[in-house]
């Protein structure tokens, strides 16, 4: 079995005193797609936020690569948080930069060691790697809604992160898109061998893509299944099973 890139220790998520989930324990191992899912309010981006390192744990650890994460200096953390690789639901690309400028400002910030024309291929392979090749002097207007999220995902790669976080990567997207979406990230998964985190309640997108999925209960407020699609279409518990197979013929018979 793969290494675990991260790993949840009785880990409880939430604001202040306000615990949203608690108790989560699991393993998030090199190239595999995790799914985080759920209903809606359950927790997800707590969850997300909690894992890309805004936010400590109330209670309980997160571990990088076998280290707690939380244990180390601010300083320390932002240096972990570069194995980190993060799109946004919104994207948020700087919208006055170009393709390029925006792929190169964390590259001018972490890696000031590259040369202008270093970096300005680095973004030009970034680009290439999500579909993007030659629209390096884009602007984010330019693009349609799938283009956009490619290019912040070009721009999440521009670190070679170790581990992508994705926040409901097809909100907003037509059925196609959001399709060519999930090849992407499988891609990713299989030629980075980055491990991939992905929060969605999107039901084609799970059956594509997932590896190890989560289910967060907004009831009692704690996970309630682990495993792969099949374990839990096969043995979880009937909520679980009824989530992953709502209205949907291709849960029929079990996934692909
Ligand atoms: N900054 C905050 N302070 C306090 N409570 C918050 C904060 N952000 C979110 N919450 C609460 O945390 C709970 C979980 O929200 P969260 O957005 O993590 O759920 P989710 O599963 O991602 O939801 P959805 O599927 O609808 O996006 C909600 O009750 C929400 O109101």
């Amino acid at each position: 079995m793969k290494e675990a890139v991260l790993v949840a220790e009785n880990l409880s998520a939430g604001y202040g005193q306000l615990v949203i989930q608690r108790e989560l324990n699991f393993s998030i191992r090199q190239g595999e797609v995790f799914v985080v899912m759920g209903g809606s309010g359950c927790g997800k981006s707590t969850l997300l936020r909690h894992l890309i390192g805004l936010q400590a744990p109330l209670a309980g650890r997160m571990l990088f690569r076998g280290d707690d994460f939380w244990a180390h200096s601010s300083e320390e953390r932002a240096l972990l948080q570069q194995h980190f690789g993060i799109l946004y639901q919104n994207v948020a690309l700087w919208g006055a930069m170009t393709l390029r400028e925006n792929i190169c400002l964390p590259l001018e910030t972490w890696r000031p060691e590259l040369s202008r024309l270093e970096r300005h291929e680095l973004a030009s392979l970034k680009l290439a790697l999500v579909g993007l090749a030659g629209t390096d002097h884009l602007y984010p207007a330019e693009l349609s809604g799938g283009m956009r999220k490619r290019a912040g995902l070009a721009r999440a790669l521009a670190l070679d992160p170790q581990v992508l976080f994705f926040d409901e990567p097809s909100a907003g997207l037509d059925p196609l898109s959001s399709m060519a979406l999930d090849e992407l990230i499988l891609q990713l998964r299989d030629s980075l061998g980055a491990s991939i985190v992905l929060v969605t309640h999107e039901l084609p997108s799970i059956y594509r893509v997932a590896d190890t999925c989560l289910f967060l209960d907004n009831k009692t407020r704690t996970q309630i299944a682990l495993g792969s699609l099949q374990e839990l279409l096969d043995h979880g518990p009937e909520q679980v099973q009824r989530f992953l197979r709502r209205g949907n013929s291709f849960a029929a018979g079990g996934h692909a």
